[in-house]
């Protein structure tokens, strides 16, 4: 029940639905209620003697079936049987229209209040997951997130909206029923009231296992979503390991568990209504032998046409009966969607109180690593780095793959927090600097160049939306991206596809360069590509670089033997420790990795 009052919290504010949908709701119920209790009075003006008729003032307001028969023994008598039907009928007719019209505007404003949860709660949902630190997407299935943002919140605000439309709804249909039932006749109505709680009893034994099995078809959806991520943006690989029929059948077997779990599920959910239907006509069936047999022995104040309109009510019950139990097999399905939702809302990232609020807006002096480590698990994958990046200065980050370096690099936007040690920003400790100002003054070249499906324009302008048509083209020509970009269909307008896809290797580098440019920041982190290009894109990419780097402060995971001896200072990283550390020829002088390292000519000669 506590999952349901959260998720409910989503449809705030609650009171601007809940009201007009209440009095709306009280209206249609009435007009619907009236409308199947004038069956009575139709019945005896079409059935009654015509003889002898006496119309009885009935003594109680309450006593409603009384007042029906009044009124059209009444009118029967003062405007004849002929009349007194044309009345009737029409009494019918408008409580039938004003009904549906007061049930129609009741759904509209239950279908706002819809629509208002699935967008408090996706919206939630979506932004929390921006805003969780880099590592917790490390232990996380991309579709399992995806699935819980896309469907599961769909399938939540379905089911709760319904259930609470139907708690809301359903409840007083019932009790206006039962008020008529009791109205034409006590005895009965208190017989059959035993009956009612026996199908509720049978329905609940079949909807009981729904839920677990709802919130294992909700994994398996989001491991399906899992799969298919991987496919679409693997697809060159996949397809060039010849790997396509396994991946296929890797979908297929998922596919079918997920279809086999929603096999199950339909079979249980569908059994409900059958079994109630049943349950609903034994207990009519029940009820005609009693009440007839009270009809035929004459006892009791029961006449044959309120007998019938007795039968039509009771088995109208059976309906908002048959809602408010399908309604608990439906919430199943949405609590076991509504954890997965909260689960995902209540994780919290790992270090929110590393956040700091000091703004910083360039780098004056240094920054500085002081003895720090970092690990993912247990294993330490940085272990007691020093160094310092001076303003102005480009240190270089070499060593064997695996060795640490852009875990280290990772460290400086605050995508991670280091387990001991500490780094700090002129002087000031990173735990107290605010990532948001840290990161707006330093621009990141990626080795594999995210680019998004959007034009050339504004994947320049990511960083800098508000740019000008002119700086980004000033931007594109340092990165030397103008030229490419010109030929390109429709220029700077031109869609670049999923990732880019529709660019080169060096042509998507290029564009990322632009992007940094554009940005102008002061520091610069920069992963060399280490895929190599042809000579004339690898020459445009360094010379891109090179004019990019042109005084700023920069970190580099260097892959170029040009790059490396420009720099003011190399740090050889080997197991997570700084090997050595200083000038490419203070390095070699040493003899130790980094020759042998130059040596293996482990680095492009460009
Ligand atoms: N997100 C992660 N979760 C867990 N372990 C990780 C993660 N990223 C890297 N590692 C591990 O940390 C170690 C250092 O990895 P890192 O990527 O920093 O090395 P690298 O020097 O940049 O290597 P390369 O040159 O091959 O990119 C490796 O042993 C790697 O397995």
């Amino acid at each position: 029940m506590h999952t349901y009052f959260r998720l409910l919290s989503y449809a705030r504010p609650i009171s601007k639905y809940a009201f007009p949908y209440l009095l709306l709701i009280i209206l249609a119920t009435i007009f619907n209620t009236l409308n199947i209790a004038l069956l009575a009075p139709l019945l005896s003006t079409l059935f009654e003697e015509q003889q002898n008729l006496t119309a009885i003032k009935p003594d109680s307001w309450l006593d409603i079936m009384g007042w029906f028969d009044y009124l059209t023994l009444s009118a029967n008598i003062n405007f004849g049987a002929q009349k007194a039907l044309k009345w009737t009928c029409l009494a019918i007719l408008s409580s039938v229209l004003l009904s549906n019209i007061f049930k129609y505007f009741s759904q509209r404003i239950m279908e706002n209040l819809r629509i208002q949860t699935l967008l408090n709660l996706r919206k939630t949902l979506f932004d929390h997951v921006m805003n969780m630190d880099m590592l917790y997407f490390n232990d996380q299935r991309k579709g399992n997130i995806i699935a819980k943002i896309a469907s599961d919140v769909q399938v939540v605000q379905f089911s709760v909206t319904n259930t609470l439309q139907v708690l809301f709804k359903e409840p007083f249909q019932l009790i206006a029923y039962l008020f008529v039932l009791f109205a034409i006749s006590f005895k009965l109505t208190l017989f059959s009231i035993l009956v009612l709680p026996l199908s509720a009893w049978v329905i609940s034994k079949i909807v009981r296992k729904l839920k677990a099995q709802a919130k294992e078809a909700q994994e398996r959806f989001g491991m399906m979503i899992s799969y298919l991520d991987e496919a679409l943006s693997g697809i060159r690989i996949i397809k060039g390991f010849n790997a396509t029929s396994r991946i296929k059948d890797r979908f297929h077997q998922e596919n079918i568990q997920y279809s086999e779990l929603g096999r199950k599920m339909a079979y249980r959910q569908q059994l409900g209504s059958p079994v109630s239907e049943f349950l609903g006509v034994l207990m009519v069936t029940i009820l005609v032998l009693y009440g007839g047999n009270l009809v035929i022995q004459g006892q009791g104040d029961l006449s044959a046409a309120a007998f019938i309109t007795y039968i039509a009510i009771f088995s109208q019950i059976m309906r908002p009966a048959k809602a408010l139990t399908e309604s608990f097999s439906m919430i199943n399905t949405g609590l076991a969607a509504g954890e997965r939702v909260l689960e995902l809302i209540d994780e919290k990232p790992k270090h929110e109180e590393l956040q700091g609020n000091i703004a910083v807006k360039e780098l004056k002096d240094k920054i500085r690593f002081n003895q720090v480590s970092f690990a993912y698990q247990k294993e330490l994958v940085l272990n007691n780095v020093s160094f310092d990046i001076e303003r102005g200065k480009t240190v270089a980050l070499v060593g064997p793959s695996g060795a640490g370096k852009s875990t280290l690099m990772d460290l400086i936007p605050k995508f991670i927090h280091p387990l001991s040690g500490e780094i700090s920003f002129d002087g000031i400790s990173f735990s107290n600097v605010s990532s948001e100002s840290l990161r707006s003054i330093i621009g990141i070249v990626n080795q594999d160049s995210i680019l998004f499906n959007d034009s050339i324009k504004n994947n320049i302008a990511f960083a800098n939306p508000n740019a000008s048509e002119n700086q980004i083209m000033e931007a594109a020509k340092i990165a030397n991206a103008h030229d490419f970009i010109m030929e390109t269909e429709n220029g700077y307008d031109t869609n670049i596809g999923d990732r880019g896809v529709k660019l080169s290797g060096g042509q998507k580098q290029r564009i990322c360069i632009a992007r940094a440019v554009l940005m102008n920041p002061p520091v610069l982190l920069l992963d060399e590509a280490t895929s190599s290009l042809d000579a004339e894109s690898e020459y445009l990419v360094q010379d891109a670089l090179n004019k990019l780097m042109e005084n700023r402060t920069s970190l580099i995971i260097a892959h170029r033997l040009s790059t490396i001896q420009k720099a003011d200072l190399i740090l050889v990283l080997d197991q997570g420790k700084v090997a050595e550390q200083g000038t490419h020829f203070e390095l070699l002088f040493k003899e130790g990795i980094y020759s042998r390292l130059i040596d293996k000519q482990q680095f492009k000669k460009a």
